[in-house]
């Protein structure tokens, strides 16, 4: 039996999966290293049956580095190397021209490598972990699949500032992130609604990094992020929207390096640097201080403006969805979020809010309100086997 192993390097955790393939992947095993940084603890289950719960030591697990070496160490322990014919990767950015997962060779991991400055909590650590996987598994496929891929057909005014051209053609342009999720709800909501997934569709995915989509006939016409994965909505450490002649004042008034901007745009800001507490929503709302109270108010707010602003890209709404980590259980996040929205149609079921129900609007709503839990792991997974096979099955023609 053949295995296709999958590598999530998000911002905050190393997130992999293991699965069967003979046709469709299956999934057999997946886990995570979470906690880098602070406490960090390798997880990984086989169905609902626990296979590994560690605290690990945080003087030896202190980075994605070595987050990454505790989840190969652990794969290889339990898992022969040679079943494994192929490890997908996230890969968080591939610029214009990666439009489809590849198969990564070092040519290729040399011209990702160049977008490192574009997205630097997740690209180095998604080409380190190719590295890793290559020495670890040397006869399996390393496969990249792309954030950016599923939005690369949106309309040119979602792609472009209103900047000199020049900088455009240089590569200056709205990418969008977070794809693979985005990719995987929309074909889940095809399963469970047909009908509203050929409708105006919003997906808000919010997790540690948080982004929303809208689509329109399966394909992103709009989405939040843009030429790197700090704009859009406020995140975990990252600061979401923001006028760039705050940027200008940081390096001309402040005196601040290039180095220390990055630093408060991408890990101060956000609700950690709101609430001075953490950029966990758990433990925001369980402070209940003023400033994680109104770090939470931020969030909440600039997500209400984004689904009007969408509505607006769409003419309208059929299905709001909600996915990531504080999408899926944050229950008062969700109410908060579609209070006030009864003129578009958005009417919530409180009981089905409360148990995360996949629809969790009324029956009285004309906006249906789905929680569907995303699975990059799956859609990783699908296109790794699809190029797998596309290889070994002979050309035509
Ligand atoms: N029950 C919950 N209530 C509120 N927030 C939650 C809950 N469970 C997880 N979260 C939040 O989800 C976020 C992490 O989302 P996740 O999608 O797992 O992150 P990543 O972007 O690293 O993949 C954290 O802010 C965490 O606090
Ligand atoms: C693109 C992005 O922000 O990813 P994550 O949510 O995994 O940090
Ligand atoms: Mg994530």
């Amino acid at each position: 039996m053949h295995h296709i192993l999958t590598l999530n390097s998000g911002s905050s955790s190393i997130k992999f999966a293991l699965f069967a393939v003979n046709g469709t992947p299956v999934e057999k095993v997946r886990g995570q290293v979470e906690g880098l940084g602070s406490m960090p603890r390798l997880k990984a289950q086989t169905g609902q049956s626990v296979l590994a719960d560690e605290v690990l030591d945080e003087a030896r697990v202190n980075d994605h580095a070595s987050g990454l070496a505790a989840v190969l160490g652990f794969l290889q322990a339990h898992f022969a190397a040679d079943t494994i014919a192929a490890v997908g990767h996230r890969i968080v950015h591939g610029g214009p021209d990666y439009t489809e997962p590849v198969v990564l060779d070092d040519a290729r991991l040399a011209e990702l490598e160049e977008f490192r400055p574009l997205a630097p909590l997740h690209q180095p650590h998604n080409i380190s972990g190719v590295r890793a996987a290559k020495k670890a598994f040397p006869n399996a496929v390393q496969v990249g699949c792309f954030d950016t891929a599923f939005h690369r057909a949106h309309p040119w005014v979602n792609d472009t500032y209103a900047l000199p051209r020049e900088l455009y053609d240089q590569g200056v342009r709205r990418y969008g992130f977070h794809g693979l999720s985005y990719e995987y709800v929309e074909n889940r909501l095809h399963e469970v609604a047909p009908h509203h997934a050929d409708g105006r569709v919003i997906v808000t995915h919010l997790g540690n990094g948080s982004s929303m989509c809208a689509i329109q006939g399966g394909q992103s016409v709009g989405s939040s992020m843009g030429f790197t994965a700090l704009d859009g909505l406020p995140m975990g450490t990252r600061c979401g929207q923001l006028d760039p002649g705050v940027v200008l004042y940081m390096m001309s008034e402040l005196g601040m390096s290039a180095e220390e901007i990055e630093d408060v745009l991408y890990r101060r800001s956000g609700l950690k640097g709101l609430s001075g507490i953490s950029h966990d929503m758990r433990l925001l709302e369980a402070a209940g201080t003023p400033e994680a109270l109104q770090a939470i108010d931020y969030f909440v707010y600039r997500i209400r403006r984004e689904i009007g602003a969408m509505i607006a890209i769409l003419s309208g709404l059929d299905a709001l969805v909600f996915c990531g980590g504080i999408g899926e259980h944050a229950v008062r996040i969700r109410e908060r979020i579609c209070q006030g929205f009864d003129w578009i149609g958005i009417e919530l079921d409180e009981t089905r809010n409360r148990h995360g129900s996949t629809v969790i609007s009324s029956d009285r709503s004309r906006v249906r309100v789905f929680v569907i839990p995303t699975n990059e792991e799956a859609m990783i997974a699908s296109h790794t086997a699809r190029l797998m096979a596309e290889a070994s099955s002979p050309a035509i023609g």
